[in-house]
């Protein structure tokens, strides 16, 4: 009897469930009869794949430019697109590319005679594991970067492009011109922010270019602004007045804000391949570097340095340089950057 009443107790609530059921359906079928949110949404989502498929392609394209003069080089070696390419033949292309031997090495080791591209493309990828991810949610406000590089890498023109990206993504920006002791670089780096139309805060050459740092953190914060950039000298009278005057600039811009600079960013000339590995060491050790900027991508047949700065520093690049322009920064992406060039050997079937 009980259980009579248990059975018929659970048919109820089953049926009254069922019925719930049926008005969601129906709900959802009047609001179809309306509008057909589900094809919307639908459409919505097949819209924004197909804008990530085309800023993904645009990127890849840009990759591929950027790494025009490389590929030249490596179409040298595999002339025409394979499903399998020899052992011999990545060597060679590797080091065609200025792949340093030792990383090729690290790469290829236990590969087959005939290597396919998903095998690889592994072990490219692979190489810039190790450097450590930077989360960019949440970032603090100001957010300051330090930019550290030897004369001519392209520092000047690197800031200008990271102010532009600033401005695109609707964040405000100051830059330093810490630069000091040159004053070309204080014009120079003057004459883009007119341009760019973003302040700077600048003093006279020879002035301390601490300071400079310091009164830039302090106007951020005081007129509330998103995004600091303080250049840096490349060279002083001497390395060790260098290596002082960079200790002394990160520590003053701690006392400006506490955690500040955020980012120390090395920039490395491409075309000097392998050489930028000396010189980013150099700085590395005075003061510690967070990530790295390759320019002149598009000038060089050096891509490949690309592996060996990431992987024996140790640090991820975050965008690379491919033309004078400010528009002509890309952000890095190990995969989009291996893929460009597994595409210029590989036949597609083989992903
Ligand atoms: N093709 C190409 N040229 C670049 C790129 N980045 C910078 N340059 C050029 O490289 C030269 C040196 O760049 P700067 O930005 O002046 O370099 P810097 O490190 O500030 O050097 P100094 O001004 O000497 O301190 C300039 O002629 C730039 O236009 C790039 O990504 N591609």
């Amino acid at each position: 009897m009980f259980s009579f009443f248990k059975k018929k107790k659970e048919d109820d609530i089953q049926q009254t469930e069922v019925q719930e059921e049926n008005s969601l359906e129906k709900s959802v079928l009047d609001d179809e009869a309306y509008a057909n949110p589900v094809e919307i949404k639908d459409k919505e989502i097949s819209l924004l794949e197909e804008q990530k498929v085309i800023k993904e392609e645009e990127k890849k394209g840009f990759f591929s430019r950027a790494l025009e003069k490389t590929f030249a080089t490596i179409k040298t070696v595999v002339p025409q697109k394979q499903e399998k390419i020899s052992f011999e033949d990545i060597e060679e292309l590797l080091i065609e590319a200025d792949v340093e031997y030792e990383i090729i090495e690290k790469a290829m080791n236990g590969l087959p005679e005939e290597i396919t591209r998903k095998q690889l493309r592994h072990r490219l990828v692979m190489l810039f594991e190790h450097a450590p991810k930077v989360d960019l949610s949440n970032l603090p406000k100001p957010y300051v970067r330090l930019i550290i590089g030897v004369n001519g890498a392209g520092k000047t023109t690197t800031i200008a492009k990271l102010a532009n990206k600033s401005k695109k993504e609707g964040k405000s920006v100051i830059l330093g011109a810490g630069d000091t002791f040159r004053a070309a670089a204080i014009e120079q780096l003057s004459t883009w922010a007119n341009k760019l139309d973003v302040p700077i805060i600048k003093t006279k050459q020879g002035h301390d270019s601490s300071a400079v740092a310091f009164d830039t953190i302090s106007a951020a914060i005081a007129r509330n602004i998103d995004n600091v950039i303080i250049d840096t000298a490349g060279r002083l009278q001497t390395q060790t007045n260098l290596n002082n005057e960079l200790k002394k600039i990160v520590k003053v811009c701690s006392k400006a804000m506490p955690d500040a600079p955020h980012q120390k960013l090395m920039i490395l000339d491409g075309t000097q391949g392998n050489a930028a590995i000396a010189q980013a060491k150099a700085f590395h050790e005075m003061i510690g570097i967070d990530g790295i900027i390759v320019t002149k991508l598009d000038g060089t047949a050096k891509g490949g340095a690309l592996f060996s700065i990431s992987n024996q520093l140790e640090l991820p690049i975050f965008y690379v340089g491919i033309g004078e322009k400010q528009d002509d920064l890309v952000e890095f992406s190990p995969d989009e950057f291996v893929d460009s060039l597994l595409d210029e050997i590989y036949t597609p079937e083989e992903k």
